[in-house]
This record gives C-alpha cells, sequence and structure tokens, in this order.
C-alpha cells in the first residue's frame, strides 16, 4: 500500500502546493448569503468541494464548524470527505486529537480506518499528552497509508507560551515534538506520513526542522496575516517540503464556483512562486 507521504508527494506534484481548509463559520455563511444552519452548512461545504476538490493537493475540513450543528453537521461532514476523496483531493480532517494511547486508539480508529465513515485521508493531532501517547494513530495510519499532523509550532499568539518554554534538556517543547516526529520519518522516501503543523506567522524562531523528513503544514496564511513571502524565513531550507494552508482567505471569495476556483489558482501560483 502506498504511504500517505507518497500520495502527498504526488499530489502537490501533480495540483500544486496548496491546502484549503473548509471552515464554516458563521460569518462567511452570511456572507455567501446562506442561513446558519445544517442546510446553510451543507450548502456551503459542498460548494467548496464542487468548486475545489478535482483541482487542490488537500481539502481540510475543520471538524468544530460541523459538530457545532449535532449529528446532522458530522453527517455533512461525512458527506464532505467522501465527495472530496471521491473527486481526488487528498482529506486532512482538523480535529486536533490528543489523548492518552489507549483512548487515542480510539480516536485513530474514528478518523484513519478505512471502515469508519469519517475515515479521511490524515488527521491533525496534539502532542501535549506526550508524542509517545500519539503512537496508536501513527501505527493505524502507516496500516492503512493515511497520514497525521502534529501541532508543533502553531500560528496563534497564544502558543509560544508554551511551545517556547525550555525543557531539561535545555531544548525548547516544540524542538522535542520535532525531533521525536524526525525519528518517527527517519529513512521514508519520498516523504514520511507524519507531518508537523508550523505556522506561517511565526517567523524565525530558530527550531530546526531539517531532520523533519516529513510535511510541514502552514497555517496562518491570508486571514491570519501571514504572505508566501514569509514561509522562507519560516521554513528556511526546509520550504520544499511546506503546505500552505489557507481558509477563509480563498473561502470569502465564494459562493461563486469561478471565483472560488479563481482564488484558490491564485494562491496556487503565488505559493509555488514563493517555494521554489
Ligand atoms: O491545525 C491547523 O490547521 C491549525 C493550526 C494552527 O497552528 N493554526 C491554525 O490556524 N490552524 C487551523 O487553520 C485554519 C486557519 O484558518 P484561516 O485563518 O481562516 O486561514 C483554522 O481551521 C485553524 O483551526
Amino acid at each position: 500500500m502506498e504511504s500517505f507521504g507518497t500520495r502527498l508527494r504526488r499530489a502537490v506534484t501533480q495540483r500544486g502546493p496548496l491546502c484549503v481548509g473548509i471552515d464554516p463559520h458563521a460569518a462567511l455563511l452570511d456572507r455567501w448569503g446562506l442561513p446558519d444552519d445544517v442546510a446553510g452548512l451543507e450548502r456551503f461545504a459542498h460548494t467548496v468541494v464542487d468548486a475545489l476538490a478535482d483541482r487542490v493537493a488537500v481539502l481540510k475540513p475543520q471538524s468544530a464548524f460541523f459538530e457545532r450543528f449535532g449529528s446532522r453537521g458530522v453527517a455533512v461532514l461525512e458527506s464532505t470527505i467522501r465527495q472530496s476523496r471521491a473527486a481526488g483531493a487528498l482529506v486532512l480532517l482538523d480535529v486536533k486529537r490528543g489523548d492518552i494511547g489507549s483512548t487515542m486508539a480510539a480516536y485513530a480508529d474514528a478518523y484513519l480506518n478505512p471502515a469508519s465513515p469519517l475515515s479521511a485521508d490524515a488527521i491533525t493531532v496534539s502532542p501535549y499528552l506526550g508524542v509517545g501517547s500519539l503512537q496508536p494513530a501513527f501505527d493505524l495510519a502507516a496500516t492503512h497509508g493515511a497520514g497525521v499532523f502534529v501541532l508543533a509550532l502553531t500560528s496563534n499568539p497564544e502558543g509560544p507560551g508554551v511551545q517556547h518554554a525550555v525543557a531539561a534538556d535545555g531544548r525548547t517543547v516544540a524542538q522535542t515534538i520535532i525531533d521525536e516526529i524526525s525519528q518517527v520519518n527517519a529513512g521514508a522516501d519520498p516523504l514520511g506520513s507524519v507531518g508537523l503543523v508550523v505556522g506561517a506567522t511565526i517567523g524565525e524562531t530558530g527550531h530546526d526542522l531539517s531532520k523533519v523528513n516529513g510535511p510541514l503544514l502552514a497555517p496562518g496564511l491570508g486571514a491570519q496575516g501571514a504572505t508566501p513571502a514569509d514561509l522562507r524565513a519560516v521554513f528556511g531550507a526546509s520550504v520544499r517540503n511546506v503546505l500552505p494552508s489557507y481558509s477563509r482567505e480563498v473561502l470569502g471569495a465564494g459562493p461563486s464556483v469561478a471565483d472560488l476556483r479563481a482564488a484558490a489558482a491564485r494562491a496556487t501560483a503565488e505559493c509555488r512562486a514563493a517555494l521554489g
């Protein structure tokens, strides 16, 4: 079976380096002229899928925006994932899970087991119960050719208070996470299947990403203020493995399918130029 790293590398080569987040904020539903209910949610998510799933490398539905409508919202998330994958996009489900290992195994089963109705190509996870607690997700992902993206240096201003804290051996908390994931991906070719999340907003922090050998998801572009020109300073020589991610900036172009496609094409071109 092909690994997620292999599938992602191919998708980016064929479609360009772009992840578009599907974040149906109430304000966006309103801007699109849609009601803030499950019918509006469904129309919004399926319009994004119709516009982009046949052309961008990765779509990243944010689970919270679907969960807020309860089981019917989760049903829309299921169909959004299914339709996106059917149209050829890889789906990174943004759920930011993290728990003790035995419970993490159940989360992995929910999102990475192809038998689950919420099965995606990859998920986001939080390492703050210890990277080792995520091992059941790494294992199930490897079994099914799926991926896992671990938060390392997040895009929000509150992140550094925890992530830049210095551990007993002198490394920052974030660097210990980066180093542990580098070990998980060691030897993978062309790319490991465990990625890191590193915000495009964080500037030069001195963290060493050179041995990660996995995808580097870069949210924070557009609405949070970062631009593709910031990527080189944040990622240095590791920029080749960066997957830039936009939500509101691209979604704000809707509801016109043509305008969504134009916004995604513009973002892809800008990111491709910035990543060289
Ligand atoms: O894991 C993420 O995707 C993520 C990590 C991070 O550090 N910062 C971050 O903004 N995100 C997510 O990326 C998306 C950013 O949305 P925009 O700011 O609208 O582009 C949201 O869904 C966030 O939850």
